[in-house]
C-alpha cells in the first residue's frame, strides 16, 4: 500500500484525455456534492420509516413505578443503558431500547474489534435476512439499522469502548472520548478476524495481504493477478470466490483435508474453475520479488512437511474469528474461547445489569439475525431489569421538525464543476482541481462495497468542513475510475492521499483518527 511520502501523482491530462473529458457531457459521478434541505416528519409518524437526527432533548422524564422492594430514586447523570458495537446485535437492541423511551448510549466503535457497522460491513451481498427478497448489501443492511436506532432516539458515538468498571454501581463505560455512568449495559461487541502471524506480516499488511477481499479485491494491486486465501470455513470460501471476480486465478489453501464450510460454498468452490483448493497445506511466510514486492506464499504441505512456493500477488486471511470480549475480563464469566457465558436462552451475564449479544456470546451460530434476535432479547430484558430494580427514566422524544439530505438531481449535473466549491467527486474533477486549485488537496478513494469506506467518509467530511475554502476535497470511487486509481497507486480502500502544487506530499491508508487528519491539515493548508 505505501506509496513514496512525496511524489507526484502521474494524472497530467494528455491533451487527447483532457479535452475528451472536459468537453464532454458530465457524468454523474463527476458532479460536486449539494444537499438540499427538506423537513422531516416526527418519529411518531407511523408512515415514514427512515431517517431520525440523534440530537433531540428529553421532552419528558417520568420515573416508573417500581415492582421491587428498593426504594432508591433513580440517580441523576446516570444513563439507563449504554450498548457497546454497532452489529446487527447493539442496532436491534438500540432500536427496541430506544423505542423503549430509554434512551440507549450507543457506542459503535471506531477500529477496536472492527468497524462501525460490525462484520456485514465487509461482505457484499447479505441473501439470507429476512425481508429483503432480493438480497441487501452489508453496508446497505448496518445503514438502515443504524437509521433506525437513531430514528428512535439512540444516541451513537463512534467511539472506542476503553475501559468499563463493573465492580461499582452505577457502572462506568470510558471511551476513548468520553466517561458515562449507567445502571446497565448491552455488550454486542462482536468477533475479529483471525491473524496468522506470519513472520513477514507487517512488512506486507496492506501490501499484499488482507483479511478482507471485499474491501480490497477491486484494488489495481490484485486485479489480473494470481491471489491465495487462507481457510477452509465460510469466510475463506466466500472470499475465494468474490476474488474471482477480480483476480486470473484463487488458490484456497486449506489445512485440513477437508473444508468446514456449509455445503452450498463448498459446492460452489468445487464447481468454480477459477478456484484451485489446496488440502492439508499451510501458508508459512510472504516470498517477494527484488523490488520488495509481494510474489508468492511459501507453503508446507502439513502431512509430508515438504514446503514450495506458490506464486501469488495477494494473500487473503479467511481463518475465523475472535471474540471481542477483552474489556471484560475479570469482571463478566467467559468461556475457555473468551466468548460471554449468558444463561441459557437468555442474555444474562454473571453479573447483574449487564447483557450480552451477538456474536460476542454466540460461538455456535454467528449469523446477523441470529444476533439480532440476541439484541432483541437483551435490551426487553434490560427494561425488565431497570422496571424491576426501580431505575428506569423513561425519555420522550420531542416531535422536531427535522431535515434530510437529498441526492443531487439531473439539474445539479448539467450545472457542473464549480472550484469555488470545496467537495467534488470523480476523477474530472480531481484533474481539474489538481491542474487549478491553489489549495491544499485532500482524495478520498473509495469503493462501493467498502464498509470501510462508509466508517471514513463523515469522519473525513467533518474534518474537511473544519477546513472549509482553505482545502479541496474529492472522492474517487476506484471501480468508477479505475485509471485514475491505478495512477495513484491505490492499493486498496480506504486510502486517502493529499496533494499540492501537483505533488502526493502524504498517503494515509485504512481509517484513521479525526485527529491524524485534521493536524495534517492544520499544518499543510
Ligand atoms: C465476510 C462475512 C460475511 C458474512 N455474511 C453473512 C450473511 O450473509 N448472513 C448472515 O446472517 N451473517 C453473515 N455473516 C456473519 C455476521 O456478520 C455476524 O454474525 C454478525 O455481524 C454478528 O453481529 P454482532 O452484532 O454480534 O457483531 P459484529 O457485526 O462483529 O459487530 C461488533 C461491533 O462491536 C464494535 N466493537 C468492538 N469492540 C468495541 C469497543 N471496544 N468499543 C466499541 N465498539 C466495539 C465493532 O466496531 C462492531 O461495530 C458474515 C460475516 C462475515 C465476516
Amino acid at each position: 500500500m505505501a506509496a513514496s511520502a512525496s511524489s507526484s501523482l502521474q494524472i497530467g491530462i494528455s491533451p487527447s484525455i483532457s479535452s475528451h473529458h472536459f468537453s464532454s457531457a458530465m457524468p454523474n459521478a463527476l458532479l460536486p456534492h449539494r444537499l438540499f434541505l427538506l423537513p422531516r416528519r416526527s418519529p411518531s409518524s407511523p408512515s415514514r420509516s427512515t431517517g431520525f437526527s440523534s440530537s433531540r432533548s428529553p421532552l419528558l422524564i417520568r420515573p416508573r413505578a417500581s415492582s421491587s422492594s428498593s426504594d432508591l430514586p433513580p440517580s441523576p447523570g446516570v444513563e439507563n443503558l449504554v450498548i457497546i458495537g454497532s452489529g446487527p446485535a447493539g442496532y436491534t437492541a438500540a432500536i427496541y431500547a430506544a423505542r423503549a423511551n430509554l434512551k440507549p448510549v450507543v457506542f459503535e466503535g471506531f477500529q477496536a474489534g472492527g468497524v462501525p457497522g460490525g462484520q456485514l460491513m465487509t461482505t457484499t451481498e447479505v441473501e439470507n435476512f429476512p425481508g429483503f427478497p432480493d438480497g441487501i448489501t452489508g453496508p446497505d443492511l448496518m445503514d438502515r439499522m443504524r437509521k433506525q436506532a437513531e430514528r428512535w432516539g439512540a444516541e451513537l458515538f463512534q467511539e472506542d469502548v476503553e475501559s468499563i468498571d463493573l465492580k461499582n454501581r452505577p457502572f462506568t463505560v470510558q471511551s476513548s472520548e468520553r466517561k458515562v455512568k449507567c445502571h446497565s449495559v448491552i455488550y454486542a461487541t462482536g468477533a475479529t478476524a483471525k491473524r496468522l502471524r506470519l513472520p513477514r506480516e507487517d512488512e506486507f499488511w496492506s501490501r499484499g495481504i488482507s483479511a478482507c477481499a471485499i474491501c480490497d479485491g477491486a484494488s489495481p494491486l490484485f486485479k489480473g493477478q494470481v491471489l491465495a486465501v487462507v481457510g477452509g470455513g465460510d469466510t475463506a470460501t466466500e472470499e475465494a470466490l468474490y476474488l474471482t471476480k477480480y483476480a486470473r486465478h484463487v488458490h484456497l489453501l486449506v489445512r485440513k483435508d477437508q473444508l468446514r464450510a456449509s455445503k452450498a460454498m463448498q459446492d460452489r468452490v468445487f464447481n468454480c474453475p477459477n478456484v484451485t483448493l489446496h488440502f492439508n497445506t499451510e501458508a508459512v511466510d510472504i516470498v517477494s520479488n527484488t523490488k520488495g514486492q509481494m510474489s508468492g506464499v511459501l507453503v508446507r504441505k502439513a502431512d509430508t512437511g515438504e514446503e514450495s512456493v506458490l506464486e501469488a500477488k495477494g494473500l487473503f486471511y479467511g481463518i475465523g474469528h475472535l471474540p471481542n470480549s477483552q474489556l471484560l475480563k475479570g469482571q463478566v464469566e467467559l468461556d475457555s474461547s473468551g466468548y460471554v457465558l449468558v444463561q441459557d436462552g437468555t442474555a444474562k451475564t454473571s453479573v447483574e445489569g449487564v447483557f450480552a449479544a451477538g456474536d460476542v456470546q454466540d460461538h455456535e451460530w454467528r449469523q446477523a439475525i441470529t444476533a439480532a434476535g440476541s439484541g432483541c432479547v437483551a435490551a426487553l430484558s434490560v427494561e425488565r431489569y431497570l422496571v424491576n430494580e426501580n431505575l428506569l427514566i423513561e425519555f420522550h422524544q420531542p416531535l422536531t421538525e427535522e431535515v434530510q439530505k437529498k441526492e443531487p438531481t439531473d439539474r445539479d449535473v448539467q450545472e457542473g464543476f464549480d472550484i469555488t466549491l470545496t467537495k467534488h467527486k470523480g476523477q474530472y474533477a480531481l484533474r481539474k482541481l489538481y491542474h487549478e486549485s491553489p489549495r491544499l488537496i485532500c482524495v478520498l478513494y473509495t469503493s462501493p462495497t467498502c464498509g470501510p469506506c462508509r466508517t471514513l467518509k463523515p469522519i473525513l467530511s467533518k474534518v474537511i468542513d473544519e477546513f472549509d475554502q482553505s482545502v479541496h476535497f474529492v472522492e474517487i470511487d476506484i471501480e468508477e475510475d479505475q485509471e485514475i486509481a491505478e495512477a495513484a497507486g491505490i492499493m486498496g480502500t480506504p486510502c486517502v492521499q493529499f496533494f499540492k502544487n501537483k505533488e502526493m506530499i502524504r498517503n494515509i491508508p485504512g481509517v484513521k483518527m479525526k485527529s491524524e487528519y485534521r493536524e495534517f491539515i492544520e499544518s499543510n493548508k
